[in-house]
């Protein structure tokens, strides 16, 4: 698969002192932290630490009342969550948001929308234009099913396969916009342990193979201590620590922080 795409020239995604807040409650507080290109960057927290504000911030679901998200030239505060998708950003559901009746392959198809270039009318009466448009989407869809191992279920309706696969068919229709840059919310929550074993190296191989910019919002930090090369750690809406992995995990700060939580 990674012979047909590669996006090129991914800029990093730079979030500066950010800022949310609700009614007098301040959700994120001048968070900033930077996703290299080509890196899987991890914001971690314990609950309500601030890290669905900060995912929804990203993907322009939540306006930050203060603070700079630049990814490139745009700066993704001021849009709606259709043109950040526009501008190569996907994004991922913690609870999942696939049509359930329809099979793995239309909802990848749907993925693809932003990419589809034969307008409604000329798909609508199957112009010659249109059914070669279609097959290629097709095809790239298959491929792209094989990558993340759903092959086998391209026909099947998402709403019948268990809830793991179900998991990596949300990840597999992010791919279908071929983005740059992917946001993962919870990607494991839910899952058992192998399947998080699972889900894990299939956003590892993301990464490697395809080369895509990867920031997950994530609670459990042993899975994420496996896979991220960068960790951000927020309590309390402020960020407390920001570095690789290894360090962050032996940071007196983010082992209070967690385990004040229990
Ligand atoms: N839409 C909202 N309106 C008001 N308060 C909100 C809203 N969204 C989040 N909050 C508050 O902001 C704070 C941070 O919440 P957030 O959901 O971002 O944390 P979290 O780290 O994702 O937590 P969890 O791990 O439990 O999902 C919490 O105190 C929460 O109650």
């Amino acid at each position: 698969m990674s012979s047909t795409y590669r996006p090129d020239g991914t800029p990093p995604l730079e979030v500066r002192d950010v800022t949310v807040r609700f009614a007098g409650l301040t959700a994120l507080d001048a968070v900033s932290f930077t996703v290299e290109p080509g890196t899987v960057h991890a914001v971690i927290g314990p609950n309500g630490a601030g890290k669905s504000t900060c995912f929804n911030v990203l993907s322009g679901v939540y306006r930050a009342t203060t603070g700079s998200v630049r990814f490139g030239t745009a700066e993704l505060t001021s849009l709606r969550p259709h043109e950040v998708a526009a501008l190569g950003v996907a994004r991922t559901f913690q609870n999942i948001a696939l049509s359930p009746r329809l099979p793995v392959r239309d909802n990848l198809l749907l993925g693809r929308h932003r990419l589809t270039r034969a307008g409604f009318v000329a798909s609508g009466l199957r112009l010659p234009g249109a059914r070669r448009e279609e097959r290629a989407h097709l095809a790239r869809v298959a491929e792209i099913a094989e990558f993340v191992g759903l092959g086998a279920h391209l026909a099947s309706p998402v709403g019948l396969l268990p809830y793991g696969v179900q998991k990596r068919v949300e990840l597999a229709r992010a791919l279908a916009m071929e983005p740059k840059l992917l946001l993962l919310d919870e990607p494991v929550a839910g899952m058992n342990s192998g399947e998080r074993v699972e889900m894990a190296e299939l956003i590892v191989s993301v990464k490697r193979s395809l080369g895509i910019s990867i920031l997950l919002v994530e609670h459990d930090m042993g899975m994420v201590m496996r896979l991220a090369d960068r960790v951000t750690v927020l309590d309390f809406g402020k960020r407390i620590a920001d570095g690789p992995p290894d360090e962050v995990r032996a940071d007196p700060k983010v082992i209070g922080a967690y385990l004040g939580e229990s």
